[in-house]
């Protein structure tokens, strides 16, 4: 008997990968089994053994990483899914019923968790509810024309696909996007916004391919770079303010409030709450990557690393020190404070233009930020707990 799964490329994937080839290799009860593990390649846009250049040799810029890929492979078209199984033969089914039942969530350990009803959308995990919400976005709401004008927004199911959890668990594949994209535009319309979602999908496609090249650098302080020098702070109370959305600064708390109550956050809010640890905070990049980790419904070793290795500066990004202004973030993204005041419901009370910048009504900003609020609003700063000593240790590859 054969076990499919497919390969991941991180070091604890891989010694689970390890594990569970040990696992049933040694399965024991009942008529021993001789069953083996097979690893194929899957989860990728453009399949590994299609790259036109070899992991070790991948552009470490996105944009020629890209450019290879578009200009030089064919994404494979998805399998399609065999109309019908025959039934296993008996022999075999008799010794599957040895091997026991199915854990239940409780046996496990693992408890079911209500979602919030302040959510961007109800997820359900598995390929059938996945497909549907395809189903939904591109061709009864007709979402996909019009992707790359909604997908920085922040509040409700439809800005973006929020195809990222069941991506990230092998409920869908990038593939199926891409054949779904290509249908769409042959019988809808083909525009920026088609191409766009697979443009996020190479993306996808580009943490992955680095996580081969350098391995458990994307965990490490320095980054795939290497970076030495930088000075990072590990100051708890900072962290602990970041992590619970109480910074004092609406668009920070707000995001941070979606991330923990939901396991959700926009690809804009992450960008912002990222921006504000590294270089408003001063802290160390890893512990916000592991707090994403520790609540995202769609974490993916090499995605979320990857991308805080970039935010943070030691990635592969051509501009270094990328900076998210929050006056200039809330103005563009919330101008009417209709995120913050979804997540914080104090500010309902605030005229809308006044919800990203509430002065006294709300908390004291925690530090100033980097380059000031501009005319944006004028907060008092309290730098407490700025200067407290580095406590704790975080990285654990
Ligand atoms: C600090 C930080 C941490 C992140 N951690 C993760 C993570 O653990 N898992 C994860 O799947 N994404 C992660 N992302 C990427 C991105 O924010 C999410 O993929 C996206 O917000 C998911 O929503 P969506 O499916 O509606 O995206 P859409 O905007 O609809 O994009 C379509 C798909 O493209 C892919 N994609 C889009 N942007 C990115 C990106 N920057 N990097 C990689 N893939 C992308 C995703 O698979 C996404 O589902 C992170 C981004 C940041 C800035």
């Amino acid at each position: 008997m054969q076990v499919y799964a497919h390969k991941e490329t991180c070091s604890e994937e891989t010694t689970v990968e390890t594990g569970v080839k040990r696992g049933l290799a040694n399965l024991e009860g009942g008529p021993k089994m001789q069953i083996r593990l097979d690893f194929v390649w899957g989860g990728t846009l453009y399949h590994l053994d299609d790259l036109p250049f070899s992991p070790s040799e991948l552009p470490d810029v996105y944009t020629q990483f890209r450019k290879g890929v578009e200009y030089n492979c064919k994404v494979r078209p998805a399998l399609k899914m065999p109309t019908q199984m025959g039934p296993l033969p008996e022999s075999l089914s008799e010794k599957i019923g040895e091997l026991g039942d199915i854990p239940t969530m409780a046996e496990l350990g693992l408890k079911y968790r209500e979602q919030s009803p302040l959510g961007v959308m109800h997820f359900e995990g598995g390929e059938t509810a996945a497909l549907a919400r395809l189903q939904d976005y591109f061709w009864n709401k007709d979402q996909l024309k019009i992707y790359k004008e909604t997908r920085n927004g922040m509040l409700g199911a439809n800005y973006s696909t929020k195809f990222s959890p069941w991506l990230a668990h092998g409920c869908l594949s990038p593939r199926t996007i891409h054949d779904e994209v290509k249908r769409y535009e042959t019988e809808r319309v083909a525009n920026d916004s088609t191409y766009w979602v697979l443009f996020e999908l190479i993306w996808r496609d580009y943490f992955r391919f680095v996580s081969i090249k350098y391995g458990n650098a994307i965990f490490h302080l320095g980054g795939p770079r290497k970076v030495v020098g930088k000075r990072w702070s590990q100051n708890r109370e900072l962290f602990e303010a970041w992590r619970e959305g109480r910074t004092g600064y609406p668009l920070i708390d707000a995001n941070m409030k979606e991330l923990a109550a939901t396991g959700f956050m926009s690809n804009r809010g992450r960008q912002i709450v990222c921006s504000f640890l590294v270089r408003d905070l001063g802290l160390d990049w890893r512990m916000g990557g592991e707090w994403f980790e520790t609540c995202l419904l769609d974490y993916d070793p090499c995605s979320n690393y990857g991308n805080w290795t970039y935010g943070a500066g030691v990635g592969n990004d051509p501009r270094e020190d990328r900076y998210f202004s929050i006056p200039k973030q809330s103005a563009t993204y919330d101008p009417e404070g209709e995120y913050v005041a979804h997540w914080l419901p104090s500010l309902k009370q605030s005229p809308p233009k006044q919800r990203n910048f509430p002065g006294d009504a709300y908390l004291r900003p925690i530090v100033p930020l980097k380059f000031g609020m501009g005319s944006g609003g004028k907060p008092n700063y309290s730098r407490a707990g700025y200067k407290g000593k580095n406590v704790g240790k975080v990285g654990k590859r």
